[in-house]
């Protein structure tokens, strides 16, 4: 797992690194400089003109020091340092270590719309983690060239303005990459950052070791490796009994094809057997369209109202196209009432426990919930920003000692605990209908087999998007249908387990 660290861990481990490496504070920030410039001359030539804009802090000093190293790589550089705040001694130490390689362009007014005119690229060392309100005045005035400049705009550690571990405020540049140190922020996962932080990537600037595994942190991000690790190969001596008798409850008149995607994500996910509620319309539609299922008929023509049994099945995934008629309401209340296993609990099955809370107290321990943000918003309430809803859905999995999934671009996991785990894959292709009933069905899939809850929504989240960047890789976004995450699943499932699936 990789960790998240907040502002004030990450300077303690920058402070502790110094002390035990031992390392000086100014070849720390020589690394982090050399770490910054060894990913930026992969992707830019020397024939590239390039600005670096400095505030006068340490971040500023890295922005001098990359100036130093892209002069001596025989790159053409600007350099402009904002004048303001007092300069700090690493920052002051690369200003003496520049001199007579260029001349420094101070800014102490609102520049021209001009400066950033000769410029291909554009450096943002003005403000890294030590921001520590918003930005105003001659910043964010020279916040405003820098967006408004046709160049490639990359940021050292985070995007001036934007704050890493709360919500932001005032100027921020909108980069288009943030290279970060060591570990990315908590504020690089949410979506309304997404405009300022671009694409992200981490160097490694050699930060203690044993303290960085020591740190305890709420928040990490899900690597392939972390995702290996959780998979389970298939025993030579099973046989379908051990994969788990899932249940499906889904589909209403008009609603059919929910069922057959979150079905079709189930087998291939790797059930032992399935069995999917339907009301009558639904059941012709399903047999042919999903022979490996078997159907149970619910009494009613158009909606799911009366579920014959839920007893013997390992696991029950309820919710997609199932719609919210009184009845279906009083057949939730009912399953609630009486089925304690595991459940996997989507769409309008949370639509119901937003309308009827007093249900919400009565899902099962371990659990697995996956609201879009709009349903999350049903279920917790409105929230000023995502680190508020962050918090929100961590309580929510606490209060209901469940896994609570908020989908998104990267899908935010919590644990019972309160452990926050994003997702990394997936892409804009998935952002179409159909794509969260594919996610119930391979949640209720992993969990029908006897994965914790949190191993599979780690497992199960991760291998949907990977079934989206691998249909992607051959399709393209545009094209995307919900379909091809199912056609796609068995590829993931591969370069998930290595091969071994
Ligand atoms: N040894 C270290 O601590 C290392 C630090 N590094 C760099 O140092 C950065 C952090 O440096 P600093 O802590 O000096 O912080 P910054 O360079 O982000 O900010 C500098 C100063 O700006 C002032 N300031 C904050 N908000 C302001 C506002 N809204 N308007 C005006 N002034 C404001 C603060 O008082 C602070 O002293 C990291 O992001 C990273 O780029 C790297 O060089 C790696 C090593
Ligand atoms: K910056």
């Amino acid at each position: 797992m990789t960790k998240i660290l907040t502002t004030d861990q990450i300077r303690t481990l920058d402070a502790y690194t110094i002390q035990h490496e031992p390392v000086a504070s100014i070849d720390l920030m020589e690394r982090a400089c050399r770490a910054f410039v060894e990913w930026f001359i992969k992707r830019a030539d020397t024939s590239r003109r390039i600005g670096i804009v400095c505030g006068t802090g340490n971040n500023g000093g890295d922005g001098l020091g990359i100036a130093r190293m892209l002069l001596a790589r025989h790159y053409t550089v600007t350099v402009w340092v904002v004048e303001g705040g007092k300069p700090t001694a690493d920052f002051e130490a690369n200003r003496t270590r520049l001199l007579g390689n260029v001349i420094l362009q101070m800014i102490a007014d609102t520049p021209p719309s001009t400066i950033f005119d000769t410029c291909d690229i554009v450096i943002d060392a003005l403000f890294g983690s030590g921001l520590s309100r918003p930005l105003e005045g001659i910043y964010a005035a020279v916040i405003e060239r820098i967006n408004a400049a046709a160049a490639w705009r990359v940021a050292v550690d985070v995007p001036s303005g934007l704050r890493a571990d709360a919500p932001s405020q005032g100027a921020i540049v909108q980069a288009q990459d943030t290279v970060s140190f060591q570990v990315p922020k908590l504020a690089f996962f949410f979506a309304s950052n997404a405009p300022y932080v671009g694409t992200w990537h981490i160097v490694d600037i050699g930060l203690h070791k044993g303290l960085l595994q020591d740190t305890e942190t709420d928040h990490y991000y899900v690597s392939n490796d972390d995702v290996h690790r959780r998979w389970k190969p298939r025993a030579r001596f099973s046989h379908k009994g051990t994969y788990g008798h899932a249940l499906l409850v889904a589909g209403s008149y008009g609603k059919t094809g929910a069922a057959i995607l979150a079905a079709r994500a189930l087998l291939r996910a790797g059930v032992g057997l399935l069995t999917i509620h339907t009301p009558v319309r639904g059941y012709a539609i399903l047999q042919q369209a999903v022979p490996e299922a078997m159907v149970s008929i619910d009494p009613f023509e158009e909606y799911a109202s009366t579920l014959p049994s839920s007893d013997g099945y390992s696991v029950i995934g309820v919710g997609p196209g199932l719609g919210q008629a009184d009845a279906t309401v009083k057949m939730m209340r009912k399953i609630l009432e009486t089925y304690r296993k595991p459940m996997v609990i989507d769409a309008d099955a949370l639509n119901i426990l937003a309308a009827h809370r007093e249900l919400l107290l009565r899902v099962p321990a371990g659990s697995i919930l996956t609201p879009h943000p709009k349903e999350f918003e049903r279920l917790a309430g409105k929230t000023a920003n995502e680190f508020e809803r962050l918090e929100k859905q961590k309580e929510l999995a606490r209060q209901l000692k469940s896994v609570v999934v908020v989908k998104g671009a990267y899908t935010s996991i919590t644990s019972p605990g309160g452990v926050v785990y994003f997702n990394t894959t997936g892409n804009p292709g998935m952002a179409t209908g159909g794509t969260g009933d594919v996610l119930t069905g391979i949640l209720t899939g992993l969990l029908a087999q006897s994965y914790t809850s949190l191993d599979a929504a780690i497992l199960g989240v991760y291998l949907h998007g990977l079934a989206g960047d691998l249909a992607t890789h051959d399709l393209g976004e545009d094209s995307l249908v919900a379909s091809d995450l199912v056609t796609y699943l068995p590829a993931a499932f591969l370069k998930v387990s290595g091969g071994k699936s």
